[in-house]
C-alpha cells in the first residue's frame, strides 16, 4: 500500500483520444487526480464525459493515451483488469444483482480481493469458510458505513432508488479501490437524497479515499469537488477549482450555448 500523502497522484491519464466513425468523441484529454480529492467531470450533453469514463474504466479502448494508477502504468483493456488495478466504478443505470441481497451484492465486490478462489468455493475448505465469514463481516461494516445496514438481508431490487445507489457505492468500496469512479450518482435522486449523497461522498473523501465523479447536477459538483474538468465536444475546455472553472468564459459559453443543465 502506498504511503498516504496529500500530494500523491492517484490517477494520471494523458492524451486520450477516441473516435467513433466520423465523430471525434475525445481529443487529447488528460487529468491528474491526487489522493483524497473529489474530482468532477462535467460538460453539456454529448460532451464526451461517459466516453472518457468508459475509457478509464476499460469499457472502451482509446485510440491513444497513457494511464497510471498510484504511480504504476495500467492498461485499461478490460473492466476486470481495471478493477484489479484498483479502480471501482458505479454505473449511470444501476447495475446490481437484483435478486441477491444487499449483503451478497457487497460480498461480490469483495471477492476480487480474496485468495481461496474457485477450488476453495467448490470444496468449501476451512480457509474458504473463514474467508467467507470475514468477507460477510466486512460487507456488513460497509453497509453500515453507507447507511443501509438495516437492509442487509433485503433483495437489492426492493431497496429505494437512493439506497440502491448507496449499495453500489458500498460494493465499489468493498474492492478497496485506489479510486472510486461514480457515474452520475445523483441521477434520479430527490433533494433529500442528494443532500445525503453529498454527505456520504464527503465522508468517503475524509477517509482519504479518492473519487472521480461525472455529474449533471452542476450545483452538487461545484459544492463538492476539489477540482473539475469541463469537456465540450470532446475537448477539455477548462480545468481547475470550481471557482476558477465557473468564471471561465469558454465554460459559460458552452453551458449557455446549449441551454445548460
Ligand atoms: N458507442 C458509441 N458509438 C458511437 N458514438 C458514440 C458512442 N458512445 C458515445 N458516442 C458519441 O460520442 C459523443 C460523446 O458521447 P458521451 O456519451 O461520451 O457524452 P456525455 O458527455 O456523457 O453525454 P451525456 O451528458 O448526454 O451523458 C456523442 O456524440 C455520442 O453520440
Amino acid at each position: 500500500m502506498a504511503e498516504t500523502n496529500d500530494n500523491e497522484v492517484v490517477l494520471q491519464v494523458a492524451g486520450i483520444s477516441k473516435r467513433f466513425g466520423g465523430l471525434q468523441a475525445l481529443s487529447d484529454v488528460g487529468i491528474t487526480i491526487r489522493r483524497g480529492q473529489v474530482y468532477g467531470l462535467i460538460g453539456p450533453n454529448g460532451a464526451g464525459k461517459t466516453t472518457f469514463f468508459n475509457v478509464i474504466t476499460g469499457l472502451y479502448t482509446p485510440d491513444s493515451g497513457s494511464f497510471a494508477l498510484a504511480g504504476r502504468p495500467y492498461e485499461p483493456r478490460a473492466v476486470h483488469l481495471v478493477a484489479k488495478a484498483g479502480i471501482a466504478r458505479t454505473f449511470q443505470n444501476i447495475r446490481l444483482f437484483a435478486e441477491m441481497t444487499a449483503l451478497e451484492n457487497v460480498m461480490v465486490g469483495r471477492h476480487i480481493r480474496t485468495r481461496s478462489g474457485l477450488a476453495g468455493a467448490i470444496f468449501r475448505t476451512k480457509g474458504f469458510r473463514d474467508e467467507e465469514a470475514q468477507i460477510a463481516a466486512r460487507a456488513r461494516e460497509l453497509l453500515d458505513y453507507v447507511g443501509i445496514a438495516r437492509y442487509a438481508d433485503f433483495k437489492a431490487r426492493t431497496l429505494s432508488y437512493g439506497d440502491q445507489r448507496r449499495l453500489e457505492i458500498a460494493r465499489a468500496l468493498a474492492t478497496d479501490p485506489q479510486l472510486i469512479a461514480l457515474d452520475e450518482p445523483a441521477a434520479g435522486m430527490n433533494a433529500t437524497e442528494k443532500v445525503q449523497l453529498r454527505e456520504l461522498i464527503d465522508r468517503i473523501r475524509n477517509d482519504s479515499r479518492t473519487i472521480l465523479l461525472i455529474e449533471h447536477d452542476v450545483k452538487l459538483v461545484m459544492g463538492l469537488c476539489d477540482r473539475v474538468t469541463v469537456l465540450d465536444y470532446g475537448k477539455q475546455i477548462a480545468e481547475g477549482t470550481p471557482a476558477e472553472v465557473q468564471k471561465n468564459e469558454k465554460v459559460i459559453e458552452a453551458y449557455l450555448g446549449t441551454g445548460g443543465h
